[in-house]
This record gives structure tokens, sequence and C-alpha cells, in this order.
């Protein structure tokens, strides 16, 4: 049974911590609002959580009520005593590590399957949840990403094909995992509230297609959206062999990017692996 714990505002008042615009801190203070973000991945009773950012530790309380077993990553020196409390109102359910969450190998400190769940700092969010989705092994050791975003940023992950938002953040979310947008945040529910509108995003590790290699679908989707306007046969022009593989699938080379499912991309990218490994085993 926990302690009761002070009110969060008193928290960042009694240790100090002003907002560092640098550090992308925007605090959540509403206690219910947090226990509705932690609900999202599902019961996490005895559960690993990895926790980005914890700061004040807000969300960190609503996983502990939770019963999540939570390691915590912070980077602000400032905020490791307000965390020290909450070590002490949940004894061994909270690990806390003072570093910078991109230095850390995350499946190597959790030891065991996790659940992520952050308010990310808005500077490194993207990053970080490419780097997750990006990894070689699949199933990755985490379980599902629960994961706050600028509004803009969740609605290119979730972004359906034919939409102005569908580029590369969507392919890299979708070809292998579920996407959804799981809440809608008011940039009011921030201390201090950030300029614009934020969403959680909530993905999970779905069967990855077989024979395509991560590094392709990267190379050909980011010559096709990186030139989104233009007809496919002339963004994937720089792409060896790309052109002769749309011919061999059938595909009309006069398409635009963003008209491609997330399946083309696939199949695409598949094709391109097998003409590379022709090449190479002639
Ligand atoms: C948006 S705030 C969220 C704070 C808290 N979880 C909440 O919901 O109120 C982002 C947090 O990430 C921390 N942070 C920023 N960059 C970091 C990094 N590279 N590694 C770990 N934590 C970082 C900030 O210090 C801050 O506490």
């Amino acid at each position: 049974m926990s302690k009761s714990l002070p009110p969060l505002r008193e928290v960042i008042a009694a240790h100090g911590l002003s907002a560092s615009k640098a550090l992308g801190q925007n605090f959540l203070l509403d206690e219910q609002l947090l226990d509705r973000i932690a609900a999202i991945p599902g019961d996490l009773a005895d559960r690993a959580v990895l926790e980005i950012g914890p700061g004040p530790g807000g969300l960190t309380r609503a996983l502990l009520r939770a019963e999540a077993r939570v390691t915590a990553i912070e980077r602000d020196a400032r905020c490791i005593p307000a965390l020290a409390d909450l070590q002490e109102a949940f004894p061994g359910k909270l690990r806390v590590v003072e570093n910078d969450a991109l230095a850390i190998d995350h499946a190597e400190l959790m030891g065991e399957p996790f659940a992520v769940v952050a308010n990310l700092p808005y500077n490194i969010g993207t990053l970080l949840f490419t780097r997750w989705l990006a990894v070689p092994d699949w199933p990755p050791a985490w379980t599902s990403l629960t994961l706050m975003f600028q509004q803009e940023v969740a609605r290119r992950v979730v972004a359906a094909p034919g939409s102005s938002e569908f580029g590369r953040l969507a392919v890299l979310a979708q070809w292998r995992s579920r996407a959804k947008l799981a809440m809608k945040v008011h940039r009011s529910a921030f201390t201090p509230p950030p300029k614009v509108m934020s969403a959680i995003v909530h993905v999970t590790p779905a069967e990855a297609p077989q024979g395509v290699r991560i590094a392709t679908l990267e190379r050909v989707t980011e010559a096709a959206f990186g030139q989104r306007r233009k007809m496919l046969r002339q963004s994937l022009k720089g792409v060896d062999g790309a052109l002769a593989a749309l011919d061999e699938l059938g595909m009309d080379s006069t398409r635009r990017a963003e008209t491609l499912t997330v399946d083309e991309f696939v199949a695409l990218a598949r094709a391109l692996d097998q003409r590379m490994s022709q090449v190479t085993s002639r």
C-alpha cells in the first residue's frame, strides 16, 4: 500500500522544477488524466514499463498506481529527488536511471519484454520513436508504445494512404505494427502549455512481412517522399533497380508516393531486395 503523495504542483515547487524549454518540459499535473493515459496499454499489473522523461513523476505515479514495475530514464538531475520520493512510496517498484534516453540500449537496460509509456520531450520524440520501430529483430523487445506527440506528428504516424499526412513515418509505423490514435490532449492540460495540441498514439507489433529489409524500405520511402509531388518514375530514378521493380510489379510509374499503400511500399522493397540478391548471387 503506498502512502499518500503530495499534489504534483507542490512537488514542482518543492524541488524548484521550473520548466526547461531545452529539455522539452511540459508537465502533466491532472492525476485523473494521467490515470487514463496509464490505462491505454491495458492491464499493467506486474508488467515491466519503460518511461522516458518522468520529470516530476506525474505519469510515473499513475503507472505505479496501475501496479507496473517502472524503469524511468530522466536526463534532468533536478527531477531525481522528486522521483526518490516516489521510490519510497512504492518500494521496489521504481528504478530511476539518470541519463540521456538516446544514449542507452533500452532492450539491454530492461532485460525482459516491456511496454513503453511516455510523455516524450518533443525535440527527441520522433527520433526515439523511429529507433524503436527500426530495430532489426522482430517482434521487438517492446510489447507496445504509448506515446504523447504533438498532434501533427501523431497524425502522420497513423495517416492513411492518399492523405497529405501520409509519408515515411506512417510507412515505418504501419508496415509491421498497428498504430492508432488513442487520445487527444488539449494544450491547456500541460504546464506550461505548449503552442500546439498533443495526441497519444498506441503502437503494437504485428507480423513482419517476409523477405523485406528495413534498410531497403527506408531507402525507397525516403526517395519517394523526398519528392512527394513528383511521379514515382522521377522520384525513384536514383534508387537502383526501382523502375524495373515497378514494372515487374505492374505498378503505374506515373503515380505519386502518397497514393501507394503500405503493402505496395513493402512489395516494392521486396522486389528490390530480390533483384539485389539475384545480382549478388550471379
Ligand atoms: C514533456 S516532459 C514530460 C514530463 C512528465 N513525464 C509529465 O508527463 O509531466 C519531458 C521529460 O523528458 C525529459 N527529457 C528531455 N530530454 C531527455 C533525454 N534525452 N533523456 C531522458 N529524458 C529527457 C525532460 O527533462 C522532461 O522531464
